[in-house]
């Protein structure tokens, strides 16, 4: 039924290194031209992981001209991903937090393994970071204002039962259903005719994509502002240290 299936496949955590946006924007650029495909189902190849969002070592340290390459990849992935004419499913195998859940609210229906460890949100806040103005819209469009805002400032990462509560995801399933959910909701999904579906997603989508569309420039000049002042580059490296010496 022309499928895709992209995997993620950075270990050991897929992060999203400015190699893997590159990446991921090309073959999705790739599955688009390609008239036989219709629908993507995202996953990862980590076992346990999803995603563990944007890679912290690129926004930690570098020149402020990596900075704005890097930011304009991550635009362009979310861009692509939230305006992209295939159906997309996230087929979510693992934790998947900040700039990973970004990823799978990008998609048109989310299916996730009942796994009491593989947490979902956006928790940038717990990092002494601020989910840029387009994740919250993302979020918004996803649960809803009131749920959005508590869950950006807590920083909250749900659990399956919570994110399913909240609407963060369309099914809880068990872990070795998530891949064959996915398919049987494709299924569903590609019963509709094309051209209407994908007017209709236009419509629900282009004015949230819009936003950053128009003010892209002036959206990297602040990422840079935020992100090279010596206050947040602390929490950074305090947050990686953290992360590094939990083997420890
Ligand atoms: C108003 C102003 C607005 C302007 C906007 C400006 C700024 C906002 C910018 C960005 C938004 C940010 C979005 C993000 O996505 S930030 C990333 C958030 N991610 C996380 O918090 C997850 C962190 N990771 C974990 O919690 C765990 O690693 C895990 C995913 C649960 C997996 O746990 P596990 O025990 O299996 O692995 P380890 O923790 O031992 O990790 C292994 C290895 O990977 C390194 N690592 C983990 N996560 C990341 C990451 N996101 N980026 C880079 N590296 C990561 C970890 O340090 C370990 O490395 P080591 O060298 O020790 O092997």
């Amino acid at each position: 039924m022309g499928v895709a299936v992209i995997k993620l496949k950075n270990p050991p955590v897929n992060s999203l290194s400015l190699e893997v946006l590159t990446e991921f924007v090309i073959s999705l650029e790739k599955l688009e031209n390609d008239k036989t495909f219709r629908g993507v189902i995202v996953t990862s190849d980590c076992p346990g992981i999803f995603s563990a969002g944007l890679d912290l070592t690129e926004m930690c340290g570098k020149s402020q001209a990596h900075y704005a390459e890097y930011w304009r990849a991550v635009q362009e992935l979310w861009l692509r991903l939230y305006l992209s004419n295939l159906v997309l499913i996230a087929a979510i195998n693992g934790v998947s937090p900040a700039g990973g859940c970004l990823m799978s609210l990008t998609c048109d229906y989310r299916v996730l393994a009942d796994n009491p460890k593989y947490n979902m949100g956006l928790n940038e806040t717990l990092l002494g970071i601020v989910a840029p103005s387009w994740f919250k819209d993302t979020l918004v469009n996803t649960v809803g204002h009131r749920t959005a805002e508590r869950a950006l400032q807590l920083g909250l990462l749900f659990p399956p039962a919570e994110a399913l509560r909240v609407g963060m995801v369309d099914q809880v399933v068990p872990e070795d259903q998530v891949h064959s959910t996915a398919l049987s909701v494709m299924a569903q999904w590609l019963a509709v005719p094309d051209h209407a579906r994908q007017l209709t997603k236009n419509l629900m989508r282009k004015p949230t994509a819009d936003r950053l569309v128009k003010q892209r420039d002036a959206d990297i000049q602040y990422f840079l502002r935020f992100i090279s002042r010596d206050s947040i580059q602390k929490s950074l490296r305090v947050y990686l240290d953290k992360l590094r010496q939990k083997k420890g």
